[in-house]
């Protein structure tokens, strides 16, 4: 594992996405229309964002049966180039063109994904470089199985096979740990990619309003908080026509655990400035980094 970048200021921002539906190329043709606004920091109302998010499942509807109609063959190997021009997915062409023409670092929420060898199925996030290189890939790890009776049932494993590996990209200004929506629930992902150098965790992710109002910031403030990082989760806006109801509220997170910016329900873009010296501060005066016990919790560190 190579060392992580030395953390510096950058300006994020997460795009709420709204007027999702059926029909994909709308759905890429407005998400296209909002990075160019995220970029322009809406109007020159912000200043030009480094990195720009989009959220979970952003060109389609989201629900178990969606994900084969809508599902791409990426076919990306880590640590291997990638030719955009002869890749088989509309999505990856789309976003890659997209960072490469505002030369901007983009974090492409998630599609559906069809490995080609297997024919199964993920949710799998693509990264892409000012270049419009893609960089990283990460398939939720932990698929979205809840069942709260009377308020919402989703069972993605009906369709989805999980991923197996942790996943993180290098900036010139931080390393960015990747996870999606659900993994959030598993500090176990977010405490090992923070202890492999990640100074940020971002997770693309559409939660729902059953869960989401008692656990959408209170996660998100957990994870910032365990791991003395900025932690933020880029949602869809909600749409009651929709079968599946997103709770919107995209957010960013100091390692303090302070919320730094925060997103209501309808379709927006967040902006963050990320500062380097809440971070060297938490961990200068709240040492815990320095201070864990494996000689006590010793399966923690298995593998570290
Ligand atoms: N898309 C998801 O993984 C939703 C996760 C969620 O809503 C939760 O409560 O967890």
């Amino acid at each position: 594992m190579s060392s992580a970048p030395h953390l510096k200021p950058f300006n994020l921002a997460l795009i709420q996405l709204g007027h999702l539906g059926k029909d994909k190329d709308a759905n890429l043709s407005h998400a296209s229309d909002m990075i160019a606004r995220a970029v322009s920091g809406d109007g020159g109302l912000h200043p030009k964002p480094d990195l720009v998010v989009l959220p979970e499942c952003f060109n389609s509807l989201y629900g178990h049966l969606q994900f084969p109609i809508y599902a791409e063959s990426i076919g990306y190997t880590p640590g291997q180039p990638y030719d955009i021009a002869s890749s088989q997915s509309q999505s990856v062409k789309v976003l890659s063109a997209a960072a490469k023409r505002h030369g901007v670092w983009l974090l492409g929420g998630s599609i559906p994904e069809r490995e080609k060898s297997s024919g199964k199925l993920y949710n799998t996030t693509t990264v892409y470089s000012p270049q419009g290189e893609l960089v990283a890939i990460h398939r939720k790890v932990h698929l979205f199985d809840i069942d709260i009776p009377g308020k919402i049932k989703f069972k993605e494993s009906e369709s989805l096979s999980a991923g197996n590996t942790l996943n993180y990209f290098d900036t010139e200004f931080a390393r960015i740990g990747l996870g999606i929506c659900y993994d959030v629930r598993f500090p176990e992902l977010a405490m090992t990619a923070a202890r492999k150098g990640c100074q940020v965790l971002i997770y693309p992710s559409a939660f729902n309003t059953t869960t989401g109002p008692l656990h959408w910031e209170l996660l998100q403030r957990a994870r910032a908080v365990d791991n003395q990082v900025f932690f933020s989760m880029c949602s869809p806006a909600r749409d009651l026509e929709q079968d599946y109801h997103a709770w919107g509220h995209s957010m960013v997170v100091d390692p303090m655990g302070k919320v730094l910016a925060e997103a209501n329900h309808e379709e927006t873009i967040v902006f963050a400035q990320i500062d380097p010296k809440v971070l060297e501060e938490a961990r200068a005066g709240i040492p815990v980094t320095t201070q864990r016990r494996f000689d006590v919790y010793p399966d923690v560190s298995n593998g570290l």
